[in-house]
């Protein structure tokens, strides 16, 4: 693909994920967002988007497609990636922001239906070509990957931290907990579901919630395999996230500030993506804002010679970004490609 041309992307799951890319997508200058597959009805899709959008007059619904000044998309009504003609729209990559194709099959079910390429936006369930966090190790991403996830909002920001302070300072192991704003897939009221303490209702309860991060983190920064453990918790606010951050430093020397300085140094490498707060903010500060990782400064602290802990702000609009730059990463590589 000449570099000229704009990146085609289609989208399947235009939830909170989905229209926030779609919406950024709108506001570039090199994505188009192609197609958009989505079990829910076109007019509820449009009105979502115009709800939750500075100026939804950008963003209209003509007949089957969603329209804005820069291009417009397909909104398709299907259910699963098995019966999305990718093909038809000659799409560079797929994001999967369902959040329910995370297993190999269904990813190749993308592939299948012309789909050069399937970004997910959360963690995988199978072992699948690449999770790649930019700036970390995009510069391992390969043409050749098909299968790719971005990690998640958390384990990017986790990635983050850990990829600043591990290259500074030697780190043992660590624990992280994610206090989480609540997501769709837990109930408002106490509901049956799958899992116990998910099954109790989001608007009231702090609910104690696994989280791969932990599992998958080898991937990304493979020195530190096995030695962060990731929990997370789930509380009743709608939108920003805070990362607790506990390490065990190789180095008893080493000072809060140090740690502060180091984060504070680095940040200028990732532009818009690291950011440092040095005010006291709350998570209603952090709405809105597209760091992946927006570090405490007034949240570090030391227990005895080793302990260190930190904290760190997000949300998902940030995710959203780093997915359109994942996006990017791949069609540089295929324009060198083609250069070659
Ligand atoms: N938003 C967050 O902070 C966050 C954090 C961690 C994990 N997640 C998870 O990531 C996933 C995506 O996040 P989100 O916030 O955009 O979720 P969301 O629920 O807002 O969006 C999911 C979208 O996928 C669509 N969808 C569901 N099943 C589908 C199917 N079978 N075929 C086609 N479309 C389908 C839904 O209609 C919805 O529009 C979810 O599973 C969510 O739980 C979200």
């Amino acid at each position: 693909m000449a570099q000229h041309q704009p990146i085609r992307v289609g989208i399947m799951g235009f939830g909170q994920t989905g229209r926030q890319i779609y919406d950024l997508a709108s506001r570039s200058d090199d994505v188009e967002v192609v197609a958009i597959a989505d079990i829910g009805k076109a007019d509820i899709l449009h009105y979502l988007l115009c709800s939750e959008v500075s100026d939804p007059g950008r963003h209209s619904l003509q007949g089957n497609f969603l329209v804005n000044p820069r291009f417009r998309s397909r909104l398709m009504r299907i259910d699963t990636p098995a019966e999305m003609p990718w093909d038809m729209f000659g799409v560079d990559m797929v994001i999967d922001s369902t959040g329910k194709f995370r297993d190999g099959a269904a990813m190749r079910d993308h592939l299948d239906n012309g789909a050069p390429r399937v970004l997910l936006r959360t963690l995988p369930v199978d072992t699948i070509d690449r999770i790649v966090i930019p700036g970390i190790n995009g510069g391992e991403a390969s043409a050749a990957d098909r299968m790719i996830s971005a990690g998640s909002a958390t384990t990017t920001a986790l990635c983050l931290l850990l990829h600043i302070l591990s290259a500074r300072f030697g780190i043992e192991c660590g624990s992280m907990t994610t206090v989480h704003a609540y997501t769709s897939d837990q109930a408002l009221q106490d509901y049956a579901g799958s899992d116990y303490r998910r099954s109790r209702s989001a608007a009231e309860n702090i609910i104690p919630n696994s989280h791969e991060a932990g599992l998958w983190l080898g991937r990304v920064l493979p020195a530190l395999d096995g030695k962060i453990l990731t929990s997370a918790l789930n509380v009743p606010i709608h939108e920003g996230c805070l990362l607790d951050l506990n390490l065990v430093m190789a180095d008893a020397g080493v000072t809060p500030e140090a740690v502060n300085d180091a984060v504070r140094e680095r940040a200028a490498d990732f532009p818009g993506v690291v950011g440092v707060a040095e005010d006291p903010i709350v998570s209603s500060d952090v709405i809105g804002s597209a760091y992946s990782l927006l570090f405490d400064a007034r949240g570090t602290i030391k227990a005895g010679d080793h302990t260190i802990k930190c904290l760190g702000w997000y949300e998902n609009l940030g995710h959203a970004a780093r997915l359109l730059d994942v996006v990017r990463l791949y069609a540089g590589l295929d324009s060198k490609e083609e250069a070659a």
